[in-house]
């Protein structure tokens, strides 16, 4: 009904892709934004944390500094509140289409899941900061963290402090996506991220054109 209402409203549609560090999400992101504008959709990219400049700036902070993990939860939070307010709510409401590279699934599984932060006090941040608002379509990219571990390690790129976590937190991260996935079917699809990309990829395009398309 909700995705009706949208559609009878002219709003755009909101999708997200979720999963651990080296899940293969940034690299299948790109091909789903070429394909949604091949149709003709104006489509709004962007990622959390970030996604706009003081956005991008608590993102720094989040990757790099040390802090108490309420603060953490609240800065992934803050940094939504400027997204919502200053790109996502705008772009769906005049009809354009926006591809965000993870959103609230990711506090839920990481804060919540990884590091355990009271899922009452996620709840309530939820509650405050997008009220009914939810994405039209979650693709959640799942695999067993040692696969993503050595895909990460592969790059050769300097961790970040998430990266830097261990087998047993991104065990958990995995679990509580599968959890929260569990939870909301209708949005969720779940993605086995231990395929080729090829194979990936002509996957989200089918979710994307069955599920989404009018
Ligand atoms: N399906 C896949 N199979 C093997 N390697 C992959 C796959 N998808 C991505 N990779 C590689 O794994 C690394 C992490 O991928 P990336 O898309 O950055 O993951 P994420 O954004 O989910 O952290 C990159 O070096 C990428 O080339
Ligand atoms: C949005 C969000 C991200 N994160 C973490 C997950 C990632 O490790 C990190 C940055 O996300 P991302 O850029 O997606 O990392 P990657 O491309 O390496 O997968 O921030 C949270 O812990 N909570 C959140 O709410």
């Amino acid at each position: 009904m909700e995705r009706l209402s949208h559609e009878a409203a002219g709003r755009g549609r909101f999708i997200t892709f979720e999963g651990i560090d080296g899940a293969g999400k940034s690299s299948q992101i790109d091909a789903v934004v070429s394909l949604l504008r091949a149709q003709g959709r104006v489509v709004e990219q962007s990622r959390e944390p970030g996604g706009t400049a003081l956005g991008e700036r608590l993102r720094e902070l989040l990757l790099h500094e040390a802090m108490h993990l309420e603060t953490e939860a609240m800065l992934m939070f803050a940094a939504r509140r400027e997204h919502l307010a200053a790109r996502i709510e705008p772009a769906l409401a005049a009809g354009h289409w926006v591809v965000c590279d993870r959103f609230s699934d990711a506090t839920f599984a990481y804060q919540v899941g990884g590091r355990g932060l009271a899922r009452d006090k996620f709840e309530a941040l939820e509650a405050w900061v997008h009220p009914g608002l939810q994405p039209d379509l979650t693709l959640l990219f799942d695999l067993p963290p040692e696969i993503a571990a050595a895909r990460v390690a592969a790059t050769g790129a300097a961790p970040d402090r998430f990266e830097r976590e261990q087998r047993d937190f991104f065990e958990r991260v995995r679990t509580a996506y599968l959890e929260r996935a569990r939870l909301d079917p209708a949005r969720f699809c779940i993605v086995d991220a231990t395929r080729s990309p090829a194979s990936i990829r002509a996957d989200i395009e089918d979710v994307v054109r069955d599920r989404l398309q009018p």
